[in-house]
């Protein structure tokens, strides 16, 4: 049985980038960049007013309070059409080009009004520059302002937006395929007869692949024959990533291992020295990733997050493959079953200083509700006798906000 950080190697070893395809700016959010993007203009593209008042001289309200002649009136947007000579200032709004001649902008606040509506009088001194955002100071023509290999978030869409570039490369996500087996399982809208269950996994599974903006397709559900495996995974091995779940343990239909060897799936690992999901497959046909993962619902979303997750980002052209790992401080005694690492959904929260975590109630490897209250997976190491109150241990935060 090999070690969680093994099979992480393994996999990551045996995935590569999707080849670059170009999208719509907009459409590009989670995705990792492909190419350089240069910028077509400075910016600011002027002298930018940063403040609403007046674009002065400074020197001329070195003596200040003193009496100004107002020239012009300029809003952003507007080009201005007098330069300030000495003596007169122009009213400006933030985002307006400063006129020539003046070197400063005073704020409204620092200014009274004199009673006449062409005259303003500066009631404070300003320093040359003050309240000016100068050409290029954040920008300039030709820069690089987004580097490939990074993530497009909100702030970098905005970016593209400034520059001008519309249509941008990244590498795109995978299509994944999601098949479910046991001759238990029924669909969400069938009410299970007393021996049989809902499937529940293609839908946690194609979520967890759907939040990475991944293309999913739930294939359906597969009974305990053979057969009925291989018709439905020969459309799973069309896509990029599939994922089945359950069959993968010693029971006597637990048959998907023995069908992908048939298919001629190149199998990588088949057991992990993890809890829970120590029955899970890694394998590859042509350029298909193939993941089968234990039934037990929880033993299916750990080992989505630990195994998964890693090979979609890299598909998706990430260099940064895990989720985020912190060191908490654990506010209970925990008592270890040892030999295998393991994940227990836990809750974890903010508190002086310092992440602070505690598990949740949680009853094994079937009981899903229990990680509805949780936020981040608590690791216990393969050789950790006892874990103390007080002590700091790590944790994978599985959601953005905990
Ligand atoms: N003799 C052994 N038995 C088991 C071992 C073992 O090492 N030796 N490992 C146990 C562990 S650990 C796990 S985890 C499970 C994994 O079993 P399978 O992957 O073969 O999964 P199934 O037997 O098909 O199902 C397990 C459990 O999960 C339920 N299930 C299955 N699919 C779904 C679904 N789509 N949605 C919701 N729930 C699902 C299923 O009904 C079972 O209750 O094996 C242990 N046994
Ligand atoms: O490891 Mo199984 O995955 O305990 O439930």
């Amino acid at each position: 049985m090999i070690s969680v950080d093994e099979a992480k190697k393994i996999i990551i070893e045996n995935v590569s980038p999707l080849a670059p395809t170009e999208v719509y700016f907009e459409d590009a959010r989670g995705f990792c960049l492909a190419e350089d993007v240069r910028s077509d203009i400075d910016m600011p593209p002027f002298n930018r007013s940063a403040m609403d008042g007046y674009a002065v001289i400074a020197e001329d309200t070195k003596t200040a309070p003193v009496v100004l002649k107002i020239i012009e009136n300029i809003a952003a947007g507007d080009m201005p059409a007098k330069k300030v000579s000495q003596g007169c200032v122009s009213k400006i709004m933030t985002g307006a080009s400063v006129p020539e001649g003046a070197d400063a902008v005073v704020r409204f606040e620092d200014t009274d009004d004199t009673g006449e509506e062409d005259r303003v009088k500066i009631s404070k001194s300003v320093k040359t520059g003050a309240n000016i955002s100068n050409r290029g100071e954040d920008i300039q023509i030709g820069q690089i302002v987004l580097h490939a290999g990074m993530q497009i978030r909100p702030q970098e869409i905005g970016i593209l937006a400034t520059v001008g570039k519309s249509v941008v490369k990244v590498y795109p996500a995978p299509a994944v395929g999601i098949i479910s087996t046991g001759n238990e399982l029924v669909n969400v809208d069938e009410k299970p007869s007393p021996v049989q269950i809902r499937n529940s996994n293609s839908y946690s599974l194609a979520a967890q692949a759907r939040r990475m903006n991944a293309g999913v397709e739930i294939l359906g559900i597969a009974g305990d024959r053979k057969e009925d495996i291989v018709e439905i995974m020969t459309r799973g091995l069309q896509k990029d990533v599939l994922i089945l779940s359950g069959g993968v343990s010693m029971g006597e239909y637990d048959l998907v291992g023995d069908v992908l060897k048939e298919a001629g799936v190149r199998i990588y690992f088949e057991k992990v020295a993890l809890r829970p999901g120590k029955p899970v497959i890694f394998g590859k046909k042509d350029k298909t990733l193939i993941f089968a993962l234990p039934g037990n619902p929880v033993a299916s979303l750990v080992t989505f997050e630990l195994f998964i997750y890693p090979a979609i980002r890299k598909l998706m052209g990430f260099s940064s493959l895990s989720r985020t790992t912190v060191a908490a401080l654990l506010e209970t005694d925990i008592s270890t079953k040892r030999r295998r690492r393991e994940f227990r959904p836990a809750r974890c929260q903010w508190k002086e200083n310092t992440w602070s975590v505690s598990p949740v109630e949680w009853h094994g490897s079937a009981d899903l509700l229990a990680t509805t209250k949780a936020n981040c997976l608590l690791i216990i190491p393969e050789e950790a006798e006892t874990l103390s109150k007080g002590q700091l241990i790590d944790i994978i935060l599985l959601d953005n906000l905990c």
